[in-house]
């Protein structure tokens, strides 16, 4: 936009324009109030939000149901896609979103501005994609596992591209034992080989996920597969939202389907800034506390501050020296730290 500044007549237009706007949200608010109290909408029902689009939200009881369009009444705000809602369903098909859960955790990203703004509440597992090819180097899985320490999420490792494996498995079979030795869970997949998916199935059932990871480990294709057809993952919008301009960057909550009987379903939020998840307005304490197998020696080294670099009586350097900690590891710590100190 040009930096001119605005006639006399725009800015009262541009007044105008937003003091009816106002007015037509509080009416709006009005009228649910009124309805709510002369019972114009059905009994409180728990749901979760499947979709939102500015003031209004898609909002689901059961997994897998078709959403009802809701507003909001007027006191709530900043409500994600898998935020815990109540709702009550009016006799029109729409609804009313009356008040919000207590939220498990919230994904928050940066906004134009920078800002961090929560995209998506209540995940139980972040999947950390990567794959034989492009090959992937322990800083960047590290980098991904802090920064989903840091949002008290379940970081999980999905090795892809399994298919692409040489038969002793390489040096990666070395880089996976390591993760694992930490207490990570690693599953392995390939959307190549029939059954590939079955222990990301597995990993899925009974929780809510993310997909994060580099470009071309193979996150669209996982996606592709476990929401196989195209018809669930538009259906999963309601009517109106299709039509919506936010359609294409708002985060989606799906539910994925059980492959069969002996599994149960899962969900998966998802959206293009989900995936692009990363490294972000970190702290030097949050990516030490990102590094969990620190975590026995923090606090025992000899001086209080101690930032484990030259210090005398290092706890975490004296771990590495008896092969608790791994050097690779502090490596990377490294790196990253230093990255935040040249911000
Ligand atoms: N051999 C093999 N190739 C795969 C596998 N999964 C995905 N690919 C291929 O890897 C390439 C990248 O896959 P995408 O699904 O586009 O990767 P992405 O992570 O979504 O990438 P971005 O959209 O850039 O973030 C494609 O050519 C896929 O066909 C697999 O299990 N084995
Ligand atoms: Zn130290």
């Amino acid at each position: 936009m040009s930096k001119r500044k605005l006639s006399r007549q725009q800015r009262w237009r541009i007044e105008k324009i937003q003091a009816e706007r106002a007015e037509r949200a509080a009416r709006k608010a009005g009228q649910d109030d009124e309805k709510l109290a002369a019972g114009e909408y059905g009994a409180e029902r728990d749901g979760r939000v499947i979709a939102h689009f500015g003031r209004t939200l898609d909002v689901a009881s059961r997994a897998g149901e078709t959403p009802t369009r809701c507003h909001l009444r007027a006191n709530l705000e900043g409500l994600v896609t898998g935020d815990r809602v109540i709702w009550r369903a009016g006799e029109d098909g729409s609804g009313v979103v009356v008040a919000r859960g207590e939220r498990d955790n919230v994904l928050e990203r940066p906004d134009m501005r920078g800002l961090l703004k929560p995209v998506a509440a209540n995940i139980d597992q972040i999947l950390i994609v990567f794959a034989v090819e492009p090959e992937p180097h322990a800083g960047l899985i590290d980098r991904y596992l802090v920064a989903a320490e840091a949002t008290g999420i379940t970081p999980v490792l999905v090795l892809n591209k399994t298919d692409l494996l040489p038969d002793e498995g390489g040096e990666l079979r070395g880089l996976l034992d390591r993760y694992r030795g930490i207490g990570y869970q690693v599953v392995a997949t390939s959307t190549e080989v029939d059954g590939g998916l079955d222990a990301l199935y597995a990993q899925l059932a009974d929780r809510t996920s993310v997909f994060v990871g580099q470009s071309g480990v193979g996150k669209s294709s996982l996606i592709d597969r476990l929401l196989p057809d195209e018809q669930l993952r538009i259906g999963a919008l309601s009517e109106d939202s299709r039509k919506g301009r936010h359609t294409t960057t708002t985060a989606q909550l799906y539910h994925l389907p059980a492959p069969d009987e002996s599994l149960a379903s899962g969900e998966l939020i998802d959206s293009p800034g989900i995936r692009e998840f990363g490294l972000t307005h970190l702290t030097e304490r949050e990516v030490t506390e990102g590094f969990i197998e620190f975590a026995p020696y923090l606090g025992l080294c000899r001086f209080r501050d101690c930032r484990h670099r030259q210090e005398p009586g290092c706890a975490i350097r004296d771990a590495i020296d008896e092969g608790a900690i791994h050097p690779e590891r502090f490596a990377s710590y490294r790196r990253i730290v230093d990255s935040l100190d040249s911000q």
